[in-house]
């Protein structure tokens, strides 16, 4: 599982949205394993100070304006942790189309919301649009064309989670390394698509997936349910690093 990645320097077609975002720790919010909804956006505000590089927030519950007002909360706890720490940080919101445009926020749709090129028509320009890929299949389909691509995919699930239990099957690591170089090779965007994989992720398994071609881990329970969450995220991130300071896997002679 080597680190090269393809020069798409030639074709480009699309605006390279994701460049510049660390994309190594992502933080998918629920307010049941917060505490509640009122303790998320202090739990997104600490796990960016220990390292998260990217917020979603998700929440099955509440209409529209509810949701709305809670993203908002996150969106400003995020900004204020990346005041202090002088960096950026990208928020997504989960499947609401209408509340993404409303607060200018990105956006991130799974295989069951709406079709991803509805999605990515009805947002502006300058916004990124994530997509869930749970298999071969789904990734060839998104990556067809000849409309935009995805500029993330949620490479799903790596491992079977209580957090999430209508899944499809897991991944592993060795499907997960297959689909993020699939999105890697896509030649349409300048860095290629990049791919997160979510689903299982703790510290303990977070080293496994160092070694595959992921951009990053996405987690909910490490971080929403764990006592320190800044602590958790910045473990999370050191586990992820440590991952890839390894020697490569050799080769049977
Ligand atoms: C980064 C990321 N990847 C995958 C998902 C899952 O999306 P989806 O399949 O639409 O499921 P819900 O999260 O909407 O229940 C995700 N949210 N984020
Ligand atoms: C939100 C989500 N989507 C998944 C998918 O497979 O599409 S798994 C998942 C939850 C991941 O939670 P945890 O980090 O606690 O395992
Ligand atoms: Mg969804």
């Amino acid at each position: 599982m080597s680190d090269a990645r393809p020069d798409h320097a030639v074709g480009e077609a699309q605006p390279d949205r994701g460049a510049g975002v660390d994309w190594r720790l992502y933080l998918v919010t629920d307010p049941h394993l917060g505490g509640g909804r009122d303790a998320v956006p202090g739990i997104a505000y600490e796990a960016v100070l220990g390292g998260v590089g990217v917020v979603q927030v998700r929440d099955k519950e509440g209409d529209d304006d509810e949701f709305a007002t809670h993203a908002v909360a996150v969106a400003e706890a995020v900004a204020r942790a990346c005041t202090e720490t002088g960096r950026v940080v990208p928020v997504f919101v989960n499947d609401r189309l209408d509340v993404a445009r409303e607060l200018g926020l990105h956006l991130h749709v799974g295989q069951r919301d709406m079709p991803f090129a509805r999605a990515r028509a009805a947002m502006p320009d300058d916004l990124m649009v994530g997509l869930s890929i749970e298999s071969d299949p789904q990734l060839a389909a998104a990556l067809a064309g000849p409309g935009p691509v995805p500029d993330v995919i949620g490479v799903s699930p790596v491992w079977a989670t209580a957090t999430k239990t209508d899944t499809a099957a897991a991944l592993g690591p060795e499907g997960a390394d297959r689909l993020a170089r699939a999105a890697h090779a896509h030649g349409s965007v300048r860095g290629g698509v990049r791919a997160v994989g979510i689903g299982g992720i703790t510290p303990t398994t977070a080293a496994q997936l160092a070694a595959t071609e992921l951009d990053g881990i996405c987690v909910v329970s490490a971080i929403m349910a764990a006592p320190d969450p800044r602590a958790a995220a910045a473990e999370l991130l050191e586990r992820w690093e440590a991952g890839k300071s390894l020697p490569p896997e050799r080769e049977p002679a």
